[in-house]
This record gives C-alpha cells, structure tokens and sequence, in this order.
C-alpha cells in the first residue's frame, strides 16, 4: 500500500467502461530525468488534499512515472483541421492517465501531454517541449483567472530530454504535463465513428456524455428529446465560451475540431495569443495563412465545428432537432458577449436600452484606432470618475484624441454616448461602475512579451521564480498588480 495521496484516490472506470473501440491501452515512456516544474496547488481542495500534506515526489510518481495505474488510454479520435478531414488523429503524445471525482461532484480526468508515443503519434515523437508545458499553463491559469471555462494544468515534469522542433530553438528541453479538465471527449471522438460507420458505437459514447456531463438532462424520458437538449445546450456552451474568449481578448489560434470538447471546456493552449492592438484579423499561428482561426473569426469556426458535429450526431438524431438547436448559436452568443463587453464598460447589466449601441461604437473605435485592447480598459478603469456625468469632454482620456480626424470623430462619438449612457443611472449605480471596472477589467495581462520575459530566466539561468510569480499574478488578475 503506497502513501502517495495520487495513487490512493478513488479512479472511476467512466470511460474504460465504455469498452475498448474508444481508446487503445498504452505505456507511459519512462525518461531520463523527473523535475517538478509545476504543481497545481489551487486544484489539491477539489481532491479533498491538502497541499502541505502532498509532496513534490508524490506528484512525480503520479504524473512524471505514472506509477501503479493502468489502463493508460490513448483515446481515439479523428478531426476537422483547418477545414479537412484527418483520419490520423487520436492521442498522439498523451493519454487519459485516470478519472477522479471532485469534491463539487464533478467527475475529472487527468490527461497527459507528451508522455510518449501512442498508435496515433504518427512520425511524432510523442514529447511535448518545456516551453510548449509552461505556454499552457500560463495559458489555462490566465483564463482562469479572468472566468473563462477552460482545463488548468495540474503538474508538469521536466523529463531531461532533448527534443527538435521547428518553431523553437533547439534541441530544446521537454516535459510532460498533467491536464486536468471536464472530459477529453472531443468533437472528434464522434465524428470518427460517423466515418467509421460505427452508428452502433454512438448511443453508448452520447449516453455516457450525457450521464456525465448533462446529467440535469437525464430526467427527460424520451431519448430524442434528450438528445435535442443535449445538443441544444452544447451549442449555448460553446456560444459562451467563445463569448469569454473574444471578451478577453484572446485568440485560441487552432480551432479544429479535435480540440473541441463536448463539455464546452477550452483546452489545448499550442500557438495561442492574448491580443495587443485591437485586431479581428489577428492570428496567432504562423501556419494559419488564411486566418481561418483568427480572433474575429472565433465565434463563426465554432458555430462551423458545431454543423459538423451534426453529420455524426444524425446517425441518431432527428436533422430538426439538430438545426433547432443550432439556430440559437448566435443569440446565445451575441447575449452572452454583450453581458461580458458591457461589464468590461462597467455597466453590467444596468443599459437594458442603450447598450447595443454602447458595444457597437466600442468596437468600432477599437477597431478603427486599433489601440491595445487591455490598455483601453485599463485606462477606462483607472480614469473613471462620477464626474463624467457632468461632461461628456472629461471622459476616457486616450492617445486616440493624436491620431486622425476619423479616430477623433469615433471618440466624441463614442464619449457622447457613454455619457448618455451614464445619465440613465441613479447616483448609486454609478458608483458601482469603478468598482465593476476594477473587478472586470485586469491588471496583468499574458500579451507575448511577458511570456518571453519569464522564459529568458529559465533558459539563461534555470530561474524558474518570474514564473512563478507570473502565474501568481495570473490566478489574481484584479488584484493590484
Ligand atoms: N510530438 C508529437 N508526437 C506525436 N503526436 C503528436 C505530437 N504533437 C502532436 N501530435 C498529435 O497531433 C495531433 C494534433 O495535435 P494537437 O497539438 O492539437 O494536440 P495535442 O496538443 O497533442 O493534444 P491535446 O489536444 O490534448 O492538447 C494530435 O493527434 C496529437 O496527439
Ligand atoms: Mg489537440
């Protein structure tokens, strides 16, 4: 019997016990090195640990040697990438390690990322880079932080290898990472059976999805209503997700449809960017050519991924239901972006009337100036004052008054209307909106150049402490910086 608190806790089989067409049993590769680089500490509560009492060793027992758990599963799946159908898909350089049950009742899997290679790793070498570890962290507790549904990063482990790749400088040093998140399940994992013709293999895989995760849906009887709130909610989860990426600004940068989970939880943090300059057209892979998963195509590529998801899910579906569900995407999406831009304005819900015009003319001096987006808000925040009420003129100070005529115009326009908006509250509410700002808009910001600024120590001196202190930044975004 171990002490490790990892090994100890209780793994439900939920998806082992779905039968092997889903997954294929792998080994873990075993490396020449094991250096904890990260542990999730924030997640310990939710498995009812305590961090004091959970040692580094512990951690890379579990999650660098995967020690005394079995099976390891590489789950099958194929995918849409970048608008075609790849077939070679499939957990390429990770596994579903085991699935634990939070203290808030949620059934969570810990899934590797370069933890050696699978029948799916291709010529890959089924490694993740440290760089590419650290990227994802930052990423997911970044998110986190600003209330975005995303997986977080339980450990990464330094493995002492030396890895090639083409858009680092190398050799550079690997890792192997632990993601915790609400379900690997993907997209992909159902389109794969619409290819393979599986049509007997997607009532288990949606009725396990639906037990899982929309359990609050079981009550209904008939399997095809089920079904049709299922999707119907899917669609209002991913509507909002994309919603919360836009309104932080971020640029997920590999949309495809193996990296969408059917839980509606973002995951897999590769090329992402946070945007600078307000930008719909920014992409943030350089091998995205067309800008297909630019930031401002976001909300479309996902309501695309939800269409295909539709040819597996009609093996077993009505095609009504399915179009039903989907004609709401953009309802949802608009409501749910709204609500978060107008709290981003420090309104929140307080402009039944005028705020559609508020976000319009905000994203239409955003886009014409193409000031940074962080610093509008932060500016906003820092310079509001119950003053402005009194004279629209006062408002939002920017370098936006230097530029041209047009940008000058946007801005007085876009003043008269905040100060019009402004009018429509009692004294009361208007000084909630400093506090909404505060609350809403963050004080750090994950824009690349901090990320090259912790790496620098790490790759110069093994200085692993702006790190750390990044991420600390990170799980507090409002705090004072
Ligand atoms: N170094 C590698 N070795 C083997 N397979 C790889 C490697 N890198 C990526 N793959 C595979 O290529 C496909 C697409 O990779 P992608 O980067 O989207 O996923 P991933 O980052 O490996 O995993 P996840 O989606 O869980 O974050 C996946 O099937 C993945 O397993
Ligand atoms: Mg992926």
């Amino acid at each position: 019997m171990t002490e490790n608190p990892f090994l100890n806790l209780t793994y439900e089989p939920a998806l082992e016990a779905l039968g092997d067409d889903y997954y294929d049993v792998v080994v873990a590769a075993s490396f020449p090195q094991h250096i904890l680089r990260f542990r999730n500490d924030d997640l310990l509560p939710r498995l009812n640990l305590e961090p004091d009492n959970v040692s580094d060793f512990d951690f890379i027992e579990a999650f660098g040697q995967f020690q005394q758990r079995s099976p390891l599963m590489a789950l099958r799946y194929h995918g849409y990438q970048f608008g075609d159908y790849n077939v070679a898909l499939g957990d390429g350089r990770g596994f579903l390690y085991g699935q634990v049950r939070g203290t808030d009742k949620v059934l969570y899997d810990f899934g590797t990322k370069g933890s050696g290679t699978t029948p799916y790793s291709r010529n890959g070498d089924g490694r993740l880079t440290l760089k590419g570890g650290v990227r994802e962290i930052l990423a997911s507790e970044a998110l986190h932080g600003l209330g975005v549904n995303t997986s977080r990063c339980f450990s990464l482990v330094e493995t002492g290898e030396s890895l090639w790749r083409g858009d680092e400088p190398s050799p550079t040093r690997s890792s192997v990472m632990v993601r915790f998140s609400k379900s690997h399940i993907r997209f992909g994992t159902f389109e794969r059976l619409h290819y393979l013709g599986r049509a007997d293999l997607m009532s288990p895989l949606l009725d396990h999805v639906i037990e899982v995760y929309y359990a609050h849906l079981l009550g209904i009887q008939d399997p095809q209503e089920r079904y049709g709130q299922f999707y119907a909610e899917l669609v209002q989860r991913v509507a909002q997700l994309a919603a919360q990426w836009m309104s932080v600004g971020f640029c997920h940068a590999v949309l495809n449809t193996d990296n969408m989970s059917i839980t509606g939880e973002s995951f897999d943090y590769g090329p992402y960017a946070f945007m600078d300059e307000f930008n719909p057209r920014f992409t943030a892979a350089y091998f995205d050519y067309m800008g297909r998963y630019s930031y401002g195509n976001q909300p479309r590529v996902c309501e695309w991924n939800l269409r295909m998801l539709q040819k597996p899910l009609a093996l077993i579906m009505a095609a009504e239901d399915l179009e039903t569900g989907l004609a709401r995407y953009r309802d949802h999406y608009y409501a749910a972006y709204k609500q978060k831009m107008l709290t981003k304005l420090g309104f929140g819900e307080l402009l039944p009337e005028l705020g559609d015009e508020l976000l319009r003319l905000t994203l239409e001096l955003l886009e014409k100036t193409q000031v940074s987006y962080h610093d509008f808000f932060t500016g906003l925040t820092g310079q509001f004052s119950p003053q402005w009420c009194e004279d629209p003129e006062h408002i939002l100070q920017t370098t936006v008054e230097n530029s041209d005529d047009e940008a000058a115009t946007l801005l007085k326009a876009w003043r008269f209307h905040y100060h019009s908006c402004l009018t429509t509250l009692s004294s009361e509410e208007i000084t909630q909106i400093g506090q909404c700002l505060r609350q809403h808009n963050p004080t750090t910001v994950l824009l690349r150049p901090e990320i090259e600024a912790i790496w620098e120590p790490i790759v110069a001196e093994d200085n692993w402490q702006p790190f750390y202190d990044l991420v600390a930044k990170l799980q507090d975004p409002f705090g004072e910086g």
